[in-house]
């Protein structure tokens, strides 16, 4: 009897913005307690997984040329961690992880993180797993302490090393232009440069994330914006001083504020409503100071399965 193949699972993942991001001490484990509030955006890589006797992972799109195939490609650890997890051989999972970028690679809105919730995710189906997302974050915050918001979405309060995720209630979307930078930076050296800056002086620490959970629920973009807040920011300027004139250009063009993402070099503009997002993108691209801009709403739902006729939706894309 013939064995019935599967057909292949596709599944779209978000990019993260934090719209609050407290650092704390190093620990002796080499990372950092967080406080941090993620937003889910509509700036999406889609990854496809499927049975193949010759395996391995493939990338297009988006700084695909940075992202490695091999063995430390996060995808691709993401299906030998699943596999060895439900008593597959991960050395031979007989699988093929197909990814599309949108997001940007080593950009500080955790795209790599994105790709591995998404294939736990698009395995999960292929397999037929019994497996519940609360299993699957277990598994994800293995990967990275970004993943396990991958797989939620939406808004969320994370925790711990970033991975302990609580869900933030709320109906209002926000809309925000993004940046994106000639390169990429290092998510280690990042913090690496913020313990050091710590040593040498005081630099600016981000106040209460209660504030920014009542801004987010008032749905008022102009009190939300007075709240962002990134202790990483200080320590991503510094490794990238152009980061300065991109905020500010961002600002002179409109938005509300203007943050870096996480650990960077991504530069995130909130603005008052679609309209405005629009424009303010439209004039930092001509601006001259960051590679590409997109605009995009959120929150968006985290990793999930879609059928290959629901349509991608397709961000004005505006070029420096
Ligand atoms: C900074 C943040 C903010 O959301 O995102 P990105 O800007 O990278 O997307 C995250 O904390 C990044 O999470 P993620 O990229 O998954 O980090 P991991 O792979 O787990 O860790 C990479 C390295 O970053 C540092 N790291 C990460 C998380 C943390 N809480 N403390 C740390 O010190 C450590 O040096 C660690 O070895
Ligand atoms: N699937 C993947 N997509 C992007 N980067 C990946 C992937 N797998 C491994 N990487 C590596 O992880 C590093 C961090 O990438 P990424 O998650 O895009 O950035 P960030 O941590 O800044 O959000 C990259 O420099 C890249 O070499």
């Amino acid at each position: 009897m013939l064995a019935v193949v599967p057909p292949p699972v596709t599944v779209r993942v978000p990019a993260k913005v934090n719209l609050h991001l407290a650092v704390g001490d190093v620990r002796p484990d080499g990372y950092h307690d967080l406080v941090t509030i993620f937003q889910a955006l509509s700036l999406v890589d889609e990854v496809t997984v499927a049975v193949a006797d010759e395996p391995g992972v493939e990338c297009h799109g988006e700084g695909a040329d940075q992202v490695p195939t091999g063995a430390s490609n996060l995808a691709w650890r993401a299906v030998r961690l699943l596999a060895a997890h439900v008593g597959k051989d991960p050395d031979d999972p007989k699988v093929r992880v197909v990814i599309r970028k949108a997001i940007p690679v080593a950009g500080g809105m955790a795209g790599g993180s994105a790709d591995a919730a998404a294939t736990l995710v698009g395995l999960s189906s292929l397999w037929r797993l019994e497996i519940s997302r609360d299993e699957l974050a277990e598994l994800a915050g293995k990967l990275g302490a970004d993943v396990p918001f991958a797989l939620y979405g939406a808004t969320a309060l994370g925790t711990g090393r970033g991975e302990r995720i609580v869900p933030v209630l709320g109906r209002h979307q926000f809309h925000w232009v993004l940046a994106f930078d000639r390169r990429g930076l290092s998510t280690p050296d990042v913090f690496d440069e913020l313990d050091r800056l710590r040593l040498e002086g005081d630099p600016p620490r981000v106040g209460a994330v209660e504030a920014v959970l009542e801004g987010l629920s008032s749905g008022d973009p102009r009190q939300l914006a007075l709240l962002l807040g990134n202790d990483l920011q200080a320590a991503a300027v510094s490794l990238r001083p152009n980061l300065r004139r991109t905020l500010r250009a961002g600002v002179d063009a409109g938005a509300l504020a203007g943050i870096v993402s996480g650990s960077g070099p991504t530069t995130a503009f909130l603005c008052e409503d679609g309209d405005t997002a629009v424009r303010v993108a439209a004039e930092l691209a001509g601006a001259g100071v960051c590679r590409t801009v997109r605009v995009a709403h959120g929150p968006v739902p985290g990793a999930r399965v879609i059928t290959t006729e629901e349509p991608k939706p397709a961000p004005p894309e505006v070029h420096a």
